[in-house]
């Protein structure tokens, strides 16, 4: 029996893959490559094609016996989905249904996946329950929240259990140095800091000193790639074991600042990089700080690399290592 990673060439897909691999479980990918890396992938058993492409997921679920589903494959930058909300809509919704619609075809009845903290928008107080108002503030935190509210629909009518997990900042990169974040154009802190580390960017932007916490900047709830990953396979295990459909908060319960990101990063590669104080960047809420007791208490997660230290240490490393990304280094 194999699980199925839709989207498993990307940032936080393939750590996911990796560490599905190194538990010995046996691994099929869909992903049509639009953000994603085939290097990226330690393993597994690849389909280069699209979510919804009914053809090519009705041949996939033929060809192989899934015994659960973990879906990543979507559109995720927030900016782009105040642009263009047809492009979030139809990849985020439509190709979850089509995906839903596959699986009831197979007879397939477990899925676990990516959620956001987007789907709280701005919160009334932090840390943040899943049980606190979800109202997005953007297009895309609106079709992951959708999405929800999808798989809650498909357990009720058709018995499909999912878990819904709303991470909150993915950042680090794999202890094997192999794989690491490499997103095109990319638009998270901490990778965007390395750049300017490395010299590959003049600067870094801090967008918004005037925020009301503690030095201005924003607050943000940074977590391990790999304690993400965890969480994924822990997940998969609470619905095999015949667990019911849920929704869990994945941060390490701490915030830190822009500010205080970058002081991190300046002392963990000795680097020093100009900092400009430019406009706030819409839609950003000023601080997103997680309650993840939920799932400590019922999945069993514990986040190992909770140090930011340590999560810019290994995101260093992937970045030093590999200038380029996935290219040629
Ligand atoms: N990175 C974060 O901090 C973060 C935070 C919260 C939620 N998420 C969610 O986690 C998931 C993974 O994020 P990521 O940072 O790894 O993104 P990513 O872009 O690196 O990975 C997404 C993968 O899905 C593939 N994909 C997209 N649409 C597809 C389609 N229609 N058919 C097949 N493949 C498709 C892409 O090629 C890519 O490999 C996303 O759903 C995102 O919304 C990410
Ligand atoms: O060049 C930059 C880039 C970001 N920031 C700031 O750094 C913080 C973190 O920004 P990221 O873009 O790294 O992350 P977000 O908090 O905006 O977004 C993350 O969390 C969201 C949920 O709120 C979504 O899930 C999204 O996919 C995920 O990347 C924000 O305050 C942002 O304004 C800067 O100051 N300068």
């Amino acid at each position: 029996m194999a699980i199925l990673v839709t989207g498993g060439a990307g940032y936080i897909g393939s750590h996911t893959v990796a560490e599905l691999l190194s538990r010995g479980k046996e691994v099929v990918v869909i992903d049509n490559l639009q953000s994603g890396h085939a290097e990226s992938l330690l393993g597994g058993k690849l389909y280069e094609g699209d979510l919804r492409d009914k053809e090519l997921l009705a041949k996939l679920f033929a060809e192989n016996e899934i015994e659960a589903v973990i879906h990543f494959a979507a559109n995720s930058l927030v900016g782009e989905s105040m642009q263009n909300p047809v492009k979030y809509y139809d990849n985020n919704v439509y190709g979850t249904l089509c995906l839903l619609e596959a699986m009831d075809a197979a007879n397939v009845r477990k899925i676990v996946f990516s959620s956001t903290a987007a789907t709280y928008g701005e919160p009334k107080k932090v840390p943040i329950e899943e049980t606190d108002l979800t109202q997005p503030t953007n297009v895309y935190g609106e079709t992951k929240l959708t999405m929800e509210r999808m798989m809650a629909w498909f357990d009720q009518v058709l018995g499909i259990k999912y878990v819904a997990l709303r991470y909150f900042n993915a950042a680090g990169a794999h202890a094997g140095g192999k794989i690491g974040e490499d997103h095109r154009p990319e638009s998270h802190l901490i990778p965007l800091i390395l750049q300017a580390a490395l010299g590959q960017r003049p600067s870094i932007q801090v967008f918004g000193d005037d925020y009301n916490t503690p030095d201005g900047t924003c607050v943000r709830d940074y977590i391990h790639v790999s304690d993400l990953a965890d969480a994924h396979l822990l997940a998969v295990d609470h619905l095999i074991g015949g667990g019911d459909s849920n929704v869990f908060n994945l941060g390490n319960g701490q915030g830190f600042s822009v500010k205080e990101v970058i002081s991190k990063v300046r002392e963990v590669t000795g680097r020093d990089f100009p900092v400009v104080i430019s406009p706030r960047r819409a839609g950003d809420p000023a601080v997103l700080i997680a309650s993840s007791d939920k799932a400590r208490t019922v999945l069993g997660w514990k986040p190992k690399r909770d140090k930011l230290d340590d999560i810019i240490r290994s995101a260093w490393e992937w970045h030093n290592n590999h200038p380029n990304g996935y290219g040629e280094n």
